[in-house]
């Protein structure tokens, strides 16, 4: 396959890193799986990758030398991330970890794993605290709807200045349906609302626009991974075991910028995995050429194949036609 580099992708993300660079080096770098050939071992290389147009499915993500089965390609840290509402008291607010103790004299408080995590957290938490959230989360539970909280972060990111308002602008937006944005459109209102009772003032909720919002939506709605641990403390192996029973697996969401340039594969030969947080590892699944395109699978590789053509149509917009969708398998 012919490669296009896509040059508007990296002025972009040159554009953003410049424009925004505390904020890019503390939570939106990546970096390479292997020092091998990299002349100072210190600092490591670029990841073996390149982002390109595809053929037929957009932007992709493509070797750039040959990638050893089970080498990790490069890590991620999110740009975006949040508990879900059942794991809140028990995961670290920023980082997603679980916690060690939780302090059950406070169960309405959120804690920190770390002073590291509540420093970086102060990019949205001093302008959260300010606000009464309990409207805007009942919300969320009764509607069972986990992305509005990502909004909401972000948007509190932006009002302390810890993100600029375009920062999902490069991500790819799902199309959406008239009653998805009239959904959105309910969830806007509360959110402003709630900003708005909190004394937040118009000027700084300039950027807090409908079309903001559900650009946001639409840009987390196809973009947005789901964060399953497969570490941790060990006494949570059993635990785990029984959540994922009740698909109570996930601790949360969150949102990267170069694994979002991944596209799908029912038979993908990467995979996305999380240890102890939010920070992602790609990872081989097998050995690939250099020139390659990198897939990973968007959703549970074992379902069959009208359940999975299925979702991926209802919940990305795309029909699969990967080999393995084609053979019918
Ligand atoms: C997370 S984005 C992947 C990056 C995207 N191609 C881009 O240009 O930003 C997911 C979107 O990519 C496209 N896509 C991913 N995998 C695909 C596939 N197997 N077939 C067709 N389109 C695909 C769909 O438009 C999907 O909604």
């Amino acid at each position: 396959m012919g490669l296009v580099r896509y040059s508007r992708w990296a002025s972009r993300l040159k554009t953003l890193n410049s424009q925004y660079k505390p904020f890019l080096s503390a939570t939106s770098s990546f970096s390479s799986g292997t020092t091998a050939g990299n002349e100072n071992p210190g600092r490591p290389g670029p990841p073996p990758i390149q982002v390109a147009l595809t053929e037929s499915s957009g932007r992709g993500v493509f070797a750039t030398r040959k990638i050893e089965n089970g080498e990790l390609i490069h890590t991620a840290k999110p740009v975006l991330s949040h508990p879900s509402l059942s794991t809140v008291h028990r995961v670290c607010y920023f980082c997603l970890r679980k916690l060690r103790n939780t302090d059950t004299s406070q169960p309405q408080r959120v804690s920190f794993c770390s002073d590291d995590c509540k420093k970086q957290a102060k990019g949205f938490y001093d302008v959260e605290m300010r606000a009464d959230w309990s409207v805007y989360d009942d919300y969320c539970r009764s509607h069972g709807l986990k992305y509005p909280l990502l909004v909401k972060r972000l948007a509190c990111m932006v009002m302390s200045g810890a993100a600029p308002a375009n920062l999902l602008d490069i991500l790819q937006p799902a199309s959406l349906f008239a009653e998805m944005i009239s959904e959105m459109e309910a969830g806007f209102g509360l959110l402003r609302s709630t900003f708005r009772n909190s004394n937040i003032t118009d000027e700084q909720m300039s950027f807090l626009t409908k079309q903001w919002y559900i650009g946001i939506l639409a840009r987390i709605r196809i973009n947005a991974f789901r964060i399953e641990l497969v570490g941790g403390l060990y006494d949570d192996l059993l635990s785990s075991a029984a959540a994922s029973i009740d698909a109570e697996a996930a601790v949360g969401n969150a949102v990267y910028i170069l694994p979002s340039f991944y596209n799908h594969d029912c038979d993908p030969n990467a995979h996305i995995i999380w240890i102890e947080n939010t920070d992602a590892r790609l990872k081989a699944l097998r050995d690939v050429d250099a020139g390659e395109e990198l897939r990973i699978c968007y959703i549970d590789a074992s379902m069959d194949h009208d359940a999975r053509q299925s979702i991926l149509s209802q919940g990305f917009g795309f029909q699969c036609s990967c080999l393995r969708c084609l053979s019918g398998d």
